[in-house]
Formats: C-alpha cells, sequence, structure tokens
C-alpha cells in the first residue's frame, strides 16, 4: 500500500476569480506548493544537493482537469502521489477535493537535472537515494 502526503488549505480571496471561484492558474500554484511541502517533509528542498551534487527539478509538462468549483474559504485536501518513476523523470497527481466532493486533478511531469549558471540544465538519471526516499509514495498501477 502506497504511503499518502496530504495537505489541507483554504482558499483565499486572491486566488479566485470575478466569478467568485478559484482561478485555474491558482491550482497550479497550489499544486506547486504542496509538492514542496512533499519534499520538505523528506529532508529534502527545492534546492537540494543528492549524492554530493546540486540537482534541480524543471518541469517538462503540467495539466489539470477541473471537475467542479472550489469558493473562497473552501477548505481543500490535497492529495499527492507520485504516479511514475522513469529514468531521469517524475509524474506527480494531485487530487483536490472538498468535503468528498472532487474538485480538480493536476498532474506534473518534472526531469532530475544539474543546473549550471553558464548553460543550460542537463538531465540526469534519478539519483538512487532520492529514489529510494519517493517510492513508498509512488502509486500502485
Ligand atoms: C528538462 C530538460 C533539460 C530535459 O531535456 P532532455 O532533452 O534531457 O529531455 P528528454 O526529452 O530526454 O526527456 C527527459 C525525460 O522527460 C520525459 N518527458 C519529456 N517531455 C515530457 C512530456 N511532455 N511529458 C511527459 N514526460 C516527458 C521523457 O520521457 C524522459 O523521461 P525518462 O524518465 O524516461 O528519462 C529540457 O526539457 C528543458 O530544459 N526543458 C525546459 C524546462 C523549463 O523551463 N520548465 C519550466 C520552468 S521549471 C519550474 O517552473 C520549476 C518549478 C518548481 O516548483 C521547481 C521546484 C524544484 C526545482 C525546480 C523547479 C522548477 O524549475
Amino acid at each position: 500500500m502506497p504511503q499518502s502526503f496530504t495537505r489541507q488549505r483554504m482558499v483565499e480571496f486572491a486566488d479566485t476569480d470575478m466569478a467568485g471561484i478559484m482561478h485555474f492558474a491558482s491550482f497550479f500554484h497550489y499544486m506547486e506548493s504542496v509538492e514542496h511541502e512533499f519534499f520538505r517533509s523528506l529532508g529534502l528542498s527545492v534546492y537540494t544537493q543528492i549524492e554530493g551534487k546540486a540537482i534541480s527539478f524543471p518541469r517538462v509538462a503540467a495539466k489539470c482537469d477541473f471537475k467542479s468549483p472550489a469558493k473562497c474559504e473552501d477548505v481543500l485536501d490535497a492529495n499527492f502521489k507520485i504516479l511514475r518513476l522513469g529514468r531521469t523523470s517524475l509524474t506527480y497527481q494531485i487530487d483536490f477535493s472538498c468535503e468528498g466532493r472532487p474538485v480538480a486533478t493536476g498532474e506534473i511531469t518534472c526531469v532530475c537535472c544539474h543546473i549550471f549558471h553558464d548553460r543550460p540544465p542537463e538531465s540526469t538519471p534519478l539519483p538512487a537515494d532520492f529514489v529510494k526516499l519517493i517510492e513508498p509514495f509512488v502509486a500502485a498501477d
């Protein structure tokens, strides 16, 4: 049974649009902050050193399906899991719900990269120590 990582957050006024519902871009901000909280919960940071090397995770794909509206002051449950672990990439899924009502499902794929100051990032295989840390959160097929 994969381990789950769940966070709750309230929809703030600044997250909403003129229709009074959570704006689509706000879901992407929520997804990113849940992901960062997940990594901090494992003792990692967005600026991380793994096996002595500076590693970062630029995104190559991001999407979100919107199922029902969320209003200001709704409290959303955000359930984070890892859908796929590739050679260099990993794909997260974040399910948002409000009191059991499905609100949105987002997916982000990012690629493990070495980061340089003077040239573009270069993808590199996910480090073994990192895979060991996150493997318990990989969803079963
Ligand atoms: C990232 C790149 C350097 C990768 O280039 P490369 O040529 O090495 O990539 P490949 O084509 O070989 O693919 C590697 C890997 O990814 C999978 N993949 C590629 N495209 C997709 C896709 N569309 N959907 C799903 N999967 C895809 C491919 O199958 C391979 O998987 P394997 O597991 O089999 O190896 C290069 O692509 C690049 O530089 N792209 C631009 C990146 C970018 O600018 N992104 C936007 C900004 S990043 C950002 O906002 C950001 C946010 C955060 O919250 C961060 C948090 C922590 C760290 C960094 C963050 C961050 O940068």
